[in-house]
């Protein structure tokens, strides 16, 4: 039987010192707003919240990433802004490493979630044998044969296993690649047909949105936190706002009907500090654009806030 205190137990982290990395980027997503993410997010009152919760936080760090771009370079490839989402995951990967080695929790902003690429290159520089838990609406398994769209936002957990002919391997300083056994993605709602080929053939492991709905939110992350959990040294969570259902987060840039609720995505927050599996966390595709009232931002606190311990007793 999996336990919780047992996971708590084998997996001893020191008091957390928290670093927080702004990756404010958004040529993977295609639509500007992205790369304002960080900033709304800690105008919503993250460094605030991290604090008061008694957590230490470190310098925070501003990746320079690429900002600029008129029109995707032609390049031979339809991925659009191959060259800068590469050089941006050169970039944030060696800051994301050297947090993770310092010991710190690295805490990354985005940003779109091309982003993960980078935050993963440094990650897996460090931990051999990392677990995934991505939260989306999208797999983002596409490859540049598969992409309905060309953005490599849809192709980032694509490339952090090692499919299709952009992957992490192009990013210097990137360890091996996630294993397919310790992938989950949770809150799938809206995937391409190469995308569901791929991930039935493949077995990866998916709770859709109807899952959450036969099983419940409980059941899911118990088995999400077994899988990615299971034999590895650091699970790492990417948390793509557009999981949320857009009533509660209208602030991302592709939102899709039907997510997951305020008190699902806390309660799973919650479950994986009660894990204390969790060894770094990104909010990504907030696009504060699109939300003036800033209350996807205030989520994206609240959410890393509980993910960190933050308890209601
Ligand atoms: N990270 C995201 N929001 N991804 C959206 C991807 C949308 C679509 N599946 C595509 O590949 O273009
Ligand atoms: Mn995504
Ligand atoms: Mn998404």
């Amino acid at each position: 039987m999996f336990s919780y205190a047992e996971s708590f137990l084998s997996r001893p982290e020191a008091a957390k010192k928290i670093q927080l990395i702004h990756a404010p980027f958004w040529l993977g997503g295609g639509r500007a707003g992205a790369e304002l993410g960080p900033e709304s997010i800690v105008e919503a009152g993250m460094k605030r919240q991290l604090m008061h919760m008694g957590l230490e936080l470190a310098e925070e760090i501003v990746v320079d990433v690429p900002r600029l771009a008129a029109e995707p370079a032609a390049s031979g490839t339809k991925m659009k802004y191959l060259a800068e989402v590469k050089e941006m995951a050169g970039l944030l990967g060696e800051q994301v490493h050297r947090a993770a080695a310092g010991g710190r929790f690295p805490l990354v902003l985005g940003g779109d979630h091309s982003i993960a690429i980078g935050t993963l290159a440094g990650l897996t520089g460090h931990r051999g044998n990392l677990g995934l838990i991505w939260f989306d609406a999208h797999g983002d398994l596409n490859t540049e044969d598969t992409t309905p769209s060309g953005n490599i936002h849809g192709m980032a957990l694509a490339a952090a296993i090692g499919r299709g002919s952009f992957t992490l391997a192009d990013i210097p300083g990137a360890g091996p690649f996630i294993r397919k056994e310790n992938v989950v993605i949770i809150g799938a709602r809206d995937l391409d047909p190469g995308e569901r080929e791929y991930i039935r053939a493949e077995g990866i492991r998916c709770f859709t949105m109807h899952e959450i709905d036969r099983m419940g939110i409980h059941a899911v992350m118990e088995q999400a936190i077994a899988i990615a959990g299971d034999g590895t040294d650091g699970v790492h969570v990417s948390f793509d706002l557009d999981v949320l259902d857009p009533l509660e987060a209208c602030g991302v840039g592709t939102p899709v009907p039907g997510g997951l609720n305020y008190r699902e995505a806390h309660y799973a927050m919650e479950l994986l500090a009660e894990s204390g599996l969790a060894t770094s966390l990104e909010l990504v595709e907030v696009n504060p654009l699109l939300d003036p009232s800033r209350r996807t931002s205030r989520l994206a606190v609240e959410l890393a806030a509980s993910l960190l311990g933050k308890r209601i007793l």
